[in-house]
């Protein structure tokens, strides 16, 4: 089991605002206008976890809790001049990136964050839980050659750690295999291997590079899991925007999406989004020391 205890409030210092030391995130991704997966959960937890959210735009996606009907792509110009509007002016300590469409965005993203200073999260998004693929099959390359390299975290669920990776991810073990392929031969700076798609206990696996960490929670017997990923890893770029180390940061967003998991309101008709507000009710629950 996972250790749980209640933390203090996060309250940036006088001297930290002065600083510029506000904790400051960024989601490059597509939209939900259902508002549990993509962008939207992006904010909502890094509001949550009182980090203030910035967001680039990749892709309109008109989807709800039953499946995605349709995908426009912004226009390279576009995702270009957001990226110029942000990093011109408001520089993110941790920023986040999810659906990103085609291996012309991703070489885009990876230009603009090769020479930033910070903390970056990939969440490899590929594929959305209602099955409707979200970015073009021949980019999962570009995905592994431009981006995967650059993160200092990524948060494969086990289909995409497959994909990274050539080979099955079925078991714990697999899972060991595959971190250690991520982030010795593939260069990610670490990397969470996610088992929602598993059978019993939620079982997440954290590895640097030097040794494994286990995140077991119970499993949660609920369809509603619509944006876990999303949120999950939004929640890891907020931890981190605020200075805590990865590991702290990857057990807070395993709490915060245990909460958010366990008290969802059973909105929609299909696979309803999480309750990104439920840590409130376990006081501090998901805020780090
Ligand atoms: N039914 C569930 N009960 C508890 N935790 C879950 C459940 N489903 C997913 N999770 C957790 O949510 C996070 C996202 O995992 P996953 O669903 O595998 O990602 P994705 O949304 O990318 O497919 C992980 O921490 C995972 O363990
Ligand atoms: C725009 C967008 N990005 C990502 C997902 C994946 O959602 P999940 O976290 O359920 O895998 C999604 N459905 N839509």
């Amino acid at each position: 089991m996972m250790e749980s205890s209640i933390k203090e409030i996060f309250y940036p210092s006088e001297e930290e605002i002065k600083m510029n030391r506000f904790p400051v995130a960024l989601t490059i991704a597509g939209t939900d206008p259902t508002g549990g997966a993509g962008i939207q959960a992006d904010l909502k937890t890094f509001q949550e976890l009182e980090v203030y959210g910035m967001s680039i735009l990749t892709s309109v996606v008109a989807q709800n809790t039953q499946g995605v009907s349709d995908i426009h792509h912004l226009p390279l110009s576009m995702l270009a001049a957001q990226l110029e509007s942000v990093f011109s002016d408001i520089q993110p300590h941790a920023i986040k990136t999810g659906m990103i469409a085609t291996a012309e965005m991703m070489e885009i993203v990876a230009s603009r964050i090769k020479s930033k200073q910070t903390q970056y999260i990939m969440d490899p998004v590929m594929v959305a839980t209602s099955g409707h693929h979200l970015i073009d099959e021949q980019a999962v390359a570009s995905l592994k050659e431009s981006l995967l390299p650059l993160a200092t975290v990524v948060t494969p669920n086990l289909p995409e750690a497959e994909a990274l990776t050539g080979s099955p991810v079925k078991t714990v073990d697999d899972m060991r295999e595959a971190a250690k392929v991520i982030v010795h031969d593939l260069g990610a700076g670490s990397v969470v291997v996610k088992g929602g798609h598993m059978e019993g206990d939620a079982f997440d696996l954290f590895y640097d590079g030097f040794s494994f960490h286990e995140l077991i929670t119970p499993r949660i017997n609920t369809r509603h899991t619509h944006g876990t990923g999303c949120t999950f890893s939004a929640a890891i770029a907020a931890e981190l925007a605020k200075g805590y180390t990865l590991l702290d940061a990857v057990k807070t967003a395993k709490q915060f999406i245990q909460l958010a998991i366990e008290h969802t309101w059973g909105l929609g008709k299909g696979n309803g989004p999480t309750n990104h507000m439920a840590h409130r009710r376990v006081k501090g629950a998901a805020k780090n020391d």
